[in-house]
């Protein structure tokens, strides 16, 4: 008889909470999709969705302090945050798109997409980066957003 994965009620279907070794933190797994992630899946979880373009500027205590264009990334969270104020004003200065800007600043690797990371519900990203772009207007530019992985600008396209 199989180990029953411990089932809780308050979870969706074939999810399981489990705890991730490395970090000492709870993360979901979900024994049919074998997916995994750090965010609570919700019970009734929102099947809205936005589509969104990002460019991100990870830090040293980023989630992943590594990218594409970046082996080892040592730039403290301050200096992040006025890289990508920098960024978000030559967009709205109209210096510069920005996709281009994505495709060669943004250390996601979506970057390649000039940021575009196609249509999410909510609970498919990290809560503040969610939030933020649940609340954009179609076409909206967001101001600076912070999240495990860094600081982010955020465009919703649809
Ligand atoms: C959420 N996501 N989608 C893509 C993506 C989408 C389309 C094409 C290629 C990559 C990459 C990612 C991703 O998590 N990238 C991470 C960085 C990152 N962290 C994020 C947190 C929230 C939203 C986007 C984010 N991107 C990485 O490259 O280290």
């Amino acid at each position: 008889q199989p180990k029953r994965a411990k089932s809780d009620p308050t979870l969706p279907p074939n999810w399981v909470e489990r705890m991730s070794r490395s970090r000492g933190v709870k993360y979901y797994f979900n024994v049919k999709t074998k997916e995994s992630r750090w965010e609570r899946p919700e019970p009734e979880q929102e099947k809205k969705t936005v589509t969104a373009s990002h460019i991100l500027c990870k830090h040293r205590d980023s989630r992943r302090p590594s990218s594409w264009r970046e082996q080892n990334i040592t730039r403290t969270k301050e200096e992040a945050i006025d890289i990508i104020k920098k960024h978000r004003q030559d967009i709205v200065d109209g210096k510069v798109t920005f996709e281009d800007v994505a495709r060669t600043e943004s250390d996601c690797s979506s970057a390649k997409r000039g940021g575009d990371l196609g249509p999410f519900t909510h609970d498919k990203m990290q809560k503040p980066f969610a939030d933020a772009a649940f609340a954009l207007e179609v076409g909206e530019l967001s101001d600076v957003v912070i999240s495990d992985s860094g600081v982010h600008i955020i465009k919703r396209t649809a």
